[in-house]
């Protein structure tokens, strides 16, 4: 679907993207970074709106160097910032994209209503857009990228202001335009977390360059660790802590299951114990047993994506104190970019105001 060689993009004093070559196969595929890690720069450059200053890319085999304009025909295009005009309906709005796109007038009328539909807007379609929510704005906008039935939608940030439940519909509804419709999605965001369920694939950048590129499934493929949750009883009024030196005693490695952005354990009750072979499961059984208390669950964990960029010198979490508050069999809210994606981020801002409003007419 996309694939660049060595593509970087200078400005007279940023260096937006870095000899980046990646390769993107066909499917729903993340593309994620801190702000100003360059992920808005290579969508436009892929588009054709921008030239790449090194390197070459081609998109559904085009090169975008020389055949924008075929490749936005195939391609569609959901902008982050705020491009809709505020005194017309999104219908309006929608059929005027599809005309656009070379559609003829019945089969943009069609097109529009069946894709606003799709997005979920129905009668509102008809109001002018000026007094829609973030939400509807952000629907009408991924509208207007699958009017013309493209092969490539490039989604950049579609969840951008949006609550938590918009974000879920969002994600869901970007899930679906692959699903549904046969079309693959290049998505962009700054949150690691929700580009998992999203995505088949993640290409992770940063200041410009390729941190990664795997399928979903390798980055949070299963790991050697058991999450294992307990009660307490009256005789053993704190049964985590107890199984805790339990399995330390029998020479097992256990930790928090989590950790807030500040270091410390959220999910108290969880516990996740290192599995050296398959004698671990059976020391954790019996450890439960002997301490007369309840097994909630022992289940094989998955890494979530946030926690791959964690710093490895990060503080140590702290073991939860007796009764700590948790979520039993939610994994611990993880922040979005870990202690090492927050001193990138501090990085790429500091890079963004050294450039301190600069513009390049490109
Ligand atoms: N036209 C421009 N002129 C000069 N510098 C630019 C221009 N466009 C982008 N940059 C710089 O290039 C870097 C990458 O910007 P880009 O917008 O691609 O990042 P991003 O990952 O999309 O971040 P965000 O999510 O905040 O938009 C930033 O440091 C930005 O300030």
């Amino acid at each position: 679907m996309i694939a660049t060689e060595s593509l970087s993009k200078r400005y007279p004093r940023v260096t937006a993207l870095d000899r980046l070559s990646v390769d993107i196969n066909p499917g729903v595929t993340g593309l994620v970074g801190a702000n100003g890690a360059g992920k808005s720069t290579l969508i436009k450059i892929l588009l054709g709106l921008s030239p790449a200053t090194e390197g070459s890319a081609r998109v559904l085999g085009l090169d975008v160097a020389t055949q924008g304009a075929e490749i936005r025909e195939r391609v569609g295009y959901m902008p982050e910032h705020d491009c809709l005009p505020p005194d017309v309906s999104a219908t309006e709005f929608v059929v005027h994209m599809a005309r656009m796109s070379g559609l003829p007038p019945t089969a943009a009328r069609e097109r529009t209503a069946d894709t606003l539909r799709h997005v979920g807007l129905y009668e509102e379609r008809y109001r002018p857009m000026g007094g829609y929510s973030t939400g509807m704005k952000q629907r009408v906008k991924l509208a207007q990228a699958l009017v013309h039935d493209p092969k490539l939608v490039l989604l950049d940030e579609p969840t951008n202001g949006l609550d938590p439940v918009g974000r879920d519909e969002m994600l869901g509804l970007i899930r679906r335009v692959h699903t549904d419709f046969g079309i693959s999605v290049l998505v962009t965001s700054h949150l690691l977390g929700e580009l998992e369920r999203t995505c088949d694939h993640v290409v992770v950048i940063d200041g410009g360059t390729l941190l990664r590129s795997s399928s979903t499934d390798e980055f949070t493929q299963a790991t050697g660790s058991l999450a294992v949750e307990v009660t307490d009883t009256d005789a053993c009024p704190d049964g985590t802590g107890a199984l805790l030196a339990s399995l330390d005693k029998a020479g097992l490695t256990t930790r928090p299951a989590g950790r807030t952005a500040d270091g410390s354990a959220v999910s108290g009750r969880v516990l996740l114990v290192d599995v050296v072979d398959e004698g671990t499961y059976d020391i954790v059984r019996d450890a439960v047993a002997g301490l007369g208390i309840g097994l909630v669950r022992m289940e094989q964990r998955r890494h979530r994506i946030a926690e791959l960029f964690r710093d490895d010198d990060a503080p140590a979490p702290h073991p939860a104190a007796p009764g700590t508050p948790g979520t039993p069999g939610a994994p611990a809210q993880a922040p979005a970019w870990g202690a090492g994606w927050q001193q990138k981020q501090k990085k790429s801002d500091k890079r963004a105001q050294q450039n301190g409003g600069t513009v390049d007419a490109a």
